[in-house]
């Protein structure tokens, strides 16, 4: 635990991690923003009551005046009314482009703030202070943006942050939700990288206790870190590579977005869509994959669980015809011809709803 850079074509960056990262914060600030005295706090309810003001204390000590304005927490403040009220409050308190906009909290703070950062007065610099395990992935690689009712993400930009400080003390105050929805973001980052580390991770991964006491956490962390920073460094703005980021996606925020945001958590949503992805790679590229086994690990860890009204493919449809990585027409989706080997497919509707109705009725009928 330390720190690394996060190398983009727009921007390299650095990222502190460890139990006391949040400390090095004044220093950076004052390092590299030495005349920039105002910053903006964008942060939610939940992560406001736990860890906001020791974070503004800290900050205000160090001579910042620090203005914090809390969001709802979840996902539903991913909208343009929440955007809209971030963007009010700075006006009104004459945070202009000296400011620096701070997002402590998840990934959807980091998402909402990081478009406001990209946005507020056609651009100010933004830091991005991560408290949720699954902002492992979405702290890094400057993705930022809001959901439209029709799909998820819809809204948004690439806009890298000064810098990201993972205070990974902070994920001591995670509920267990939490954690089993970051460590399927964790799971998809081994997937993509290496047999090896899913191996590891399901050798000792066996409940959410297991994974918050793991010696191996914050290695794990930094590890994930680096599958998606290393394919962030060739590809920031999704022409290409930059997409296998997405295995899982394609039906997670399918799913997301027909239950209603914030009834399934991202990390569960991206859980079933990995699974179906791997399905559909054992299927189509003769991936050497023990499903049955994978199967079981995930309903051991309490994934797979969703409801049968999240699961009609009629509702699904509507939000994959307008993934972003679809191509002529067709739905795309991420699969893997080998563990670290993924490549980008695309179906036709009838195709991919015939496949769907096989997998449910493979793993899920009643
Ligand atoms: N930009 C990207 O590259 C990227 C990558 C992955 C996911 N995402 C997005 O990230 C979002 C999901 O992020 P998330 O899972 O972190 O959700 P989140 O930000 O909603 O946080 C999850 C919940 O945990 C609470 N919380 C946060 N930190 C806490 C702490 N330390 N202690 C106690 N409670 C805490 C929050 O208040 C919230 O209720 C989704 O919108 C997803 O689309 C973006
Ligand atoms: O960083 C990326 O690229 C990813 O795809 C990471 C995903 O885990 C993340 O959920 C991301 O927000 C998805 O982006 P989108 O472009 O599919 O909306
Ligand atoms: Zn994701």
């Amino acid at each position: 635990m330390g720190s690394f850079e996060i190398q983009t074509a727009s921007k390299i960056y650095p990222i502190f991690i460890g139990s006391e990262a949040s400390e090095k914060l004044p220093g950076f600030l004052q390092e590299k923003f030495p005349r920039r005295k105002k910053l903006y706090l964008i942060t939610d309810s939940h992560v406001s009551a736990l860890h906001a003001d020791s974070l503004a204390g800290l900050l205000n000590q160090s001579g910042y005046d620090t203005l914090v304005h809390v969001v709802p927490s979840g996902e539903a403040a991913k909208s343009l009314a929440c955007y809209e009220e971030c963007m009010t409050n700075g006006f009104r308190h004459h945070i202009g482009r000296e400011g620096i906009i701070l997002a402590l909290g998840g990934g959807v703070i980091g998402d909402l703030a990081g478009f406001v950062a990209a946005t507020y007065m056609r651009g100010i610099p933004f830091i991005q202070l991560p408290t949720t395990l699954l902002a492992h992935d979405s702290a890094v690689g400057g993705k930022v943006g809001i959901n439209h009712s029709l799909g998820k993400n819809l809204i948004g930009a690439f806009y890298q942050p000064e810098a990201v400080v993972y205070d990974i003390s902070y994920l001591q105050t995670l509920p267990v939700r939490e954690w089993r929805s970051g460590f399927a973001e964790l799971i998809k980052h081994a997937f993509l990288s290496s047999e090896a580390f899913y191996h590891e991770l399901r050798n000792e991964v066996k409940s959410m206790e297991d994974l918050k006491n793991h010696p191996k956490l914050g290695e794990w962390i930094e590890q994930g870190i680096k599958v998606k920073a290393s394919i962030v460094a060739e590809d920031e703005r999704e022409s290409g590579k930059r997409a296998f980021l997405n295995l899982g996606h394609t039906l997670a925020h399918a799913m997301e977005g027909a239950a209603g945001y914030g009834e399934l958590t991202h990390g569960e949503a991206v859980a079933f869509g990995l699974f179906s992805d791997l399905y559909l790679s054992r299927k189509y590229t003769g991936l050497d994959i023990d499903l049955d086994s994978l199967y079981q690990w995930l309903i051991n860890l309490g994934y797979l669980t969703v409801t049968n009204d999240v699961l009609d493919i009629d509702r699904l449809i509507p939000y994959m015809k307008l993934d972003k990585k679809n191509q002529d027409g067709k739905i795309a989706t991420i699969l893997l011809k080998n563990f670290g080997e993924p490549i980008l497919s695309t179906f036709d509707e009838e195709e991919i709803r015939q496949d769907f109705a096989e997998f449910i009725g493979h793993y899920f009928a009643v």
